[in-house]
């Protein structure tokens, strides 16, 4: 773990407590209700609020402890707000430049390279333009390679997606997933929507009433039980695809997943890990293998958990393979199959079910 925090702040009708750690890359969001606390933490992380207390080191470097206070601007982050907030007067390339000036000295190969961090976001066409001239997803992308242009130890992003419309953040989400896939710098990801999250995190932090709630993979903490998630209306397991192949001829994709082979509609192609959601509300279960059913994507699996809901449903927590995956089913359903923890069972999903 390359972030260890142990921070806290004292308002007069809010405290926050929040330890945690992160590791030393990919990207790790923090999720949890209106108020909780996050924009708060972040301050704290980038040393804004100056009552804040407690110890902060970023990769092995102490931002502060019990007798050190690193200012803001002496703090290796890179901070990506919810509005883009660029120099008016400047280029798309000018803002860029103006944080390279400021560019904090590389170590060994965690240095970024300007025109690898322009082709990366897709900024090329981009670069001679001023900010009004440019849509809300432009500009953030422009506002993201700013704050890596100097070069962060820990890059910092509150809700970078929430002022944009649902086609914009589709258009951007891409270039945050390459972002993932190809910087080695640590990534906190503030964002209210799930699944923006279930598309782009690897670790979560699950923040309530000013605490860490719990931490962990992203994977682990959508399917447990005892935290929210799983019990939201969107509850979702995320299922890592090693390949994903096209198939033209019915314009699916087969994925090779670590709970076998899954069809997902549409043509993609990667060698490397792909992402699919699958809803806990689109999973039906039946105790025989299926032989004449439209439902491409059948699933061995066995009941590990069973946990009534209300409005006579019932979340089920079931396991194919190694892997968990949530199904919501009607109460009446599940004593009509007699579901107990152990019954084996096989799982339903439909192609158009399966969510990238
Ligand atoms: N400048 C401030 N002065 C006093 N209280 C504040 C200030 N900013 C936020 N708060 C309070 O601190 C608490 C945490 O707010 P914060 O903005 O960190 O929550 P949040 O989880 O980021 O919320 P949201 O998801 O709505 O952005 C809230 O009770 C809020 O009213």
């Amino acid at each position: 773990m390359s972030i260890h925090a142990n921070l806290t702040l004292k308002r007069a009708d809010f405290e926050l407590n929040c330890a945690f750690e992160l590791p030393e890359t990919g990207i790790s969001a923090l999720f949890g209700p209106s108020g909780c606390g996050k924009t708060t933490l972040l301050r704290c992380i980038a040393g804004l609020e100056k009552n804040c207390t407690g110890t902060l080191s970023v990769q092995g470097h102490v931002w502060q402890d019990n007798n050190h206070f690193i200012p803001a601007h002496q703090r290796q982050l890179g901070f990506v707000f919810q509005q883009p907030n660029l120099f008016a007067h400047f280029s798309a390339l000018g803002n860029i430049r103006y944080a390279q000036k400021r560019a904090w000295p590389g170590n060994n190969n965690k240095t970024i390279e300007i025109d690898g961090l322009i082709t990366l976001l897709g900024l090329e066409p981009l670069l001679e333009r001023k900010p009004h001239t440019l849509s809300g997803g432009e500009q953030q992308r422009v506002a993201i390679a700013r704050a890596l242009a100097i070069n962060p130890a820990l890059l910092v992003m509150d809700e970078p997606l929430s002022a944009l419309d649902y086609q914009r953040k589709q258009e951007i989400l891409p270039y945050l997933q390459k972002l993932h896939k190809e910087l080695a710098i640590p990534m906190l990801y503030v964002s209210h929507s799930r699944d923006e999250i279930a598309q782009l995190a690897d670790t979560l932090l699950l923040m309530e009433n000013g605490r860490i709630q719990a931490q962990g993979q992203l994977y682990e903490l959508l399917t447990r039980l005892d935290l929210p998630l799983a019990h939201r209306s969107d509850a979702t397991t995320v299922i890592r695809a090693r390949r994903a192949t096209p198939e033209p001829e019915y314009c699916l994709t087969r994925l090779d997943t670590e709970i076998g082979e899954l069809l997902l509609p549409g043509l993609h192609s990667a060698d490397g890990e792909f992402r699919v959601q699958i809803h806990a509300r689109d999973v039906s279960l039946c105790l025989e293998r299926p032989n004449h059913s439209s439902i491409l994507n059948i699933l061995s699996a066995q009941v590990d958990t069973l946990q009534p809901e209300p409005q006579g449903q019932i979340l089920v927590r079931l396991k194919a393979g190694k892997t968990i995956l949530l199904a919501r089913i009607s109460q009446k359903s599940a004593m009509m199959l007699n579901l107990s923890p152990g019954t084996r069972l096989y799982a339903q999903i439909k192609t158009a079910a399966l969510v990238q």
